[in-house]
């Protein structure tokens, strides 16, 4: 099992998070960010409607096992084995209804595990909560920095960042653009392999979002296949700003091995991930052709490798779906991460 990889850090840091042990100060102390978060979060489902249930009035511990018959919000802890719920699986006493997702909720810095969190907190097309840290997630400006070859190239100031990791062509480009608002400011091609070096996005002047070189694209020779494992596992494992990898998983497709491994890998080097679903506008028929079949099962699939859920959130680059969502996610991940920088400098 791996003992973190849903885990945020402060500054140059890679010790376990505080969050839940010191200052842990459960939602239902901050009334007033809970207030101005509220009308946030509706905008945001009147954009993306919560996948799981619409009784959104009821707290999520009800809805979402409602909805599912499985795991409550309550279940966060420690998954069982083997969750793989099914006919066979002996945990559900009615026949699923239908396609939904693991309800299993992330709880990020400053919400303590298992508080009550009422539907209206959680970010729609997700398992986020939406906790104190979160703060004023729009884009105001953005603007390409700098492209470098090599880890030690890229820029060397301060400012917290998110690397963008994936699959060859799962659409990390497309998130980036989608995420700033600009068609191609990130390039993009039907053609895996597009992205081959580490690339700099500066947003709002104070933070960067990262756009990295795909794994697993097969026709890359294995020189090229080589050098990405080099030369990215070195941004990794030296990048003191990191704030945390948004590791995107093409939900238009059944669960790969590859990006389980690189999840593992994450997880192994204590580096905090969220999973982004992309493509979750494409749904083909048959078998793995439905993004929530997919979703569901990449999550029971790895629910056995985290003692805690990681944040997982569904988007499209061409819908915008989980847009905002994911940006207010990132937004108090951040926050969590200055925060801890003022409190050790
Ligand atoms: N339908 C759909 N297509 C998408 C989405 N995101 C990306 N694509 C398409 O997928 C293809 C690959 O997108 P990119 O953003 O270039 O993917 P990438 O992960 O950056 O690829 P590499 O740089 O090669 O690693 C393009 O044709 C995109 O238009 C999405 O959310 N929905
Ligand atoms: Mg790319």
């Amino acid at each position: 099992m791996l003992a973190s990889g849903v885990r945020y850090h402060g500054k140059r840091s890679r010790r376990p998070p505080r969050a839940t042990t010191r200052a842990a100060a459960p939602i239902r102390r901050f009334p007033a960010v809970a207030m101005l978060l509220r009308p946030r979060l509706s905008l945001l489902r009147a954009v993306a409607p919560h996948p799981v249930s619409p009784r959104a009035s009821l707290p999520v511990r009800r809805t979402l096992s409602a909805a599912v018959g499985t795991a409550s919000a309550g279940d966060a802890a420690p998954p069982a084995p083997a969750p793989r719920a099914g006919p066979k699986g002996g945990r559900r006493s009615a026949p699923p209804r239908g396609p939904s997702v693991n309800p299993a909720l992330f709880f990020p810095p400053g919400v303590e595990r298992d508080a009550a969190v009422a539907a209206e907190m959680v970010i729609p097309a997700s398992n986020i909560v939406v906790g104190p840290y979160a703060g004023d997630s729009r884009v105001k400006e953005a603007e390409f920095v700098k492209s470098s070859a090599r880890a030690r190239d890229c820029p060397k100031d301060d400012r917290p960042e998110f690397a963008v990791l994936g699959r060859s062509n799962v659409g990390k480009s497309s998130l980036i653009n989608a995420l700033i608002r600009r068609k191609e400011a990130a390039l993009t091609s039907k053609k895996p392999g597009k992205t081959q070096t580490i690339n700099h996005f500066l947003v709002n002047k104070s933070w960067y979002l990262v756009d990295l070189p795909g794994y697993g694209f097969a026709a890359a020779s294995q020189s090229a296949q080589t050098d990405w494992s080099s030369f990215t596992k070195g941004y990794f494992l030296n990048r003191d700003t990191l704030v945390g990898v948004l590791l995107l998983v093409d939900a238009s497709i059944p669960p790969q091995k590859i990006d389980l491994d690189c999840a593992n890998w994450l997880g192994r080097n204590n580096i905090g991930l969220t999973f982004v679903f992309t493509k979750c506008d494409k749904s083909k028929k048959g078998k793995g052709g439905r993004p929530e079949e997919n979703i569901k099962e990449f999550q029971e699939t790895i629910s056995s490798l985290y003692p805690e859920p990681p944040p997982w959130i569904m988007t499209s680059s061409v819908t915008g779906l989980g847009r905002d969502g994911l940006l207010l996610h990132m937004s108090q991940l951040r926050n969590y991460w200055d925060n801890e920088a003022t409190i050790s400098s």
